[in-house]
């Protein structure tokens, strides 16, 4: 077995969110020297914690009656899971990243996520089609930052031939994602905002325009 020693830029600040009366302190992570963010893993927030949002986007979302609902790997899975499960839904379709072998024919778009190194791709097997096409669909997933997975999630769900009724979202952050996703904004549900971090003297404070 070999082990990861990468060191992460942790800062030692928390930022504080209530993310739909569930308080939690999300570590504030320096991505660059100059920009930190707060980090939310979801997979590392328990099992009551992906309960508790998915009962309460599935408020949000089920007066848009959707018939199905997408996420994208890796952290959009739980959440699709849960909202699908307080929706009462059965099946949900994953948006993969990592091309398998079983994958071979698979709808592709490329993305560039605020904490991923380089390009990523999103992938929807074709397989998944008939369960999108002329469905009403809601788009899910953890954390809307620049728009890039989002808005690469909304166009094969499109090019799939479903209506985009809504995308719901844990936590939207900053503001560049309006400006990605542009009319398609309108249809973000979101349970709290994050603002972004820069340095000020020893201590990392919120950019003011990161508010919304
Ligand atoms: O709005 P954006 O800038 O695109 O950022 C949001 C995306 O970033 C994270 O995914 P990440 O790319 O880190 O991949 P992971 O879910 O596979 O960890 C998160 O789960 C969102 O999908
Ligand atoms: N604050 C954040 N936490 C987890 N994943 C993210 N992706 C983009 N911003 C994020």
């Amino acid at each position: 077995m070999t082990q990861e020693t990468a060191v992460a830029p942790m800062t030692g600040q928390h930022w504080p969110v209530d993310v739909a009366g569930v308080q939690v302190d999300l570590p504030i992570v320096a991505i660059k020297p100059d920009f930190a963010i707060s980090l939310m893993m979801v997979i590392d927030l328990g099992v009551r914690f992906g309960e508790h949002v998915g009962r309460k986007l599935a408020e949000k979302l089920r007066p848009l009656k959707p018939d199905v609902i997408v996420g994208a790997a890796t952290l959009g899975i739980p959440v699709a899971i849960e909202v699908s499960r307080a929706l009462g839904l059965d099946d949900y379709v994953i948006l993969q990243k990592s091309p398998k072998i079983h994958l071979g024919d698979a709808l592709v778009q490329r993305i560039s996520s605020i904490t991923s190194k380089g390009e990523q791709r999103l992938l929807l097997d074709r397989r998944a089609i008939p369960l999108l096409a002329g469905k009403r669909v809601v788009v899910v997933d953890d954390v809307v930052a620049s728009g890039s997975s989002l808005k690469g999630s909304v166009e094969l769900v499109r090019s799939a031939g479903a209506e985009m009724v809504g995308i719901g979202v844990i936590l939207t952050e900053a503001r560049d994602w309006q400006e990605t996703l542009g009319p398609d904004r309108a249809l973000i549900h979101s349970l709290a905002h994050i603002p972004q971090f820069a340095p000020d003297g020893d201590r990392w404070k919120p950019i003011p325009e990161t508010f919304l």
